[in-house]
C-alpha cells in the first residue's frame, strides 16, 4: 500500500553515494556495499584512520593522513578531529544522494 511505499523510500532517503575514491577507503576500512547513511560514513573513516595508525599516539586528535589516499582526497597533509570541517568539505565533494 502507499504508506508502505512510503516507508521503504523513508529508509532510503538519508543514503548518500560515496563517489570512487572515497568508496574504496570506505572498502579498505570493512565497509560493504555502496550506500551508507552519513553515520556510517564517519564510523568507517574513523576506522581506516584507526587501522592504517594515521592518528599520532600522543595526540590521538591529529591525523597525518599526507602520503595516503586520505590524504589525496582532503588535499591536507594533517588534520585535528577536533576541527571537522576539512572533512565535511570533502564528503560534499565525495557523496552523492542515493535517493534517485
Ligand atoms: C568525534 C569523532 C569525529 C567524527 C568525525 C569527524 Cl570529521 C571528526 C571527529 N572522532 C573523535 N575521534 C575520532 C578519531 C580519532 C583518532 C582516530 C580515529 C578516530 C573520531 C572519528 C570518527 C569516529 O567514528 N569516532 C568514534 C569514536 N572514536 C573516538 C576516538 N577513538 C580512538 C582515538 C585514538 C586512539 C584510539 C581510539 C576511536 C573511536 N570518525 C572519524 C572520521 C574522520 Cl575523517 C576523522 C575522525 C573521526
Amino acid at each position: 500500500a502507499a504508506e508502505n511505499a512510503c516507508r521503504i523510500t523513508l529508509g532510503q532517503v538519508n543514503q548518500v553515494r560515496p563517489k570512487l575514491p572515497l568508496l574504496k577507503i570506505l572498502q579498505a576500512a570493512g565497509a560493504q556495499g555502496e550506500t551508507f547513511t552519513l553515520k556510517e560514513v564517519m564510523h568507517y573513516l574513523g576506522q581506516y584512520i584507526m587501522v592504517r595508525q594515521l592518528y599520532d599516539k600522543r595526540q590521538q586528535h591529529m591525523v597525518y593522513c599526507g602520503g595516503d589516499q586520505l590524504g589525496e582526497l582532503l588535499g591536507l597533509e594533517s588534520f585535528s578531529v577536533k576541527d571537522p570541517s576539512p572533512v565535511y568539505d570533502m564528503l560534499k565533494r565525495n557523496l552523492t544522494s542515493a535517493a534517485m
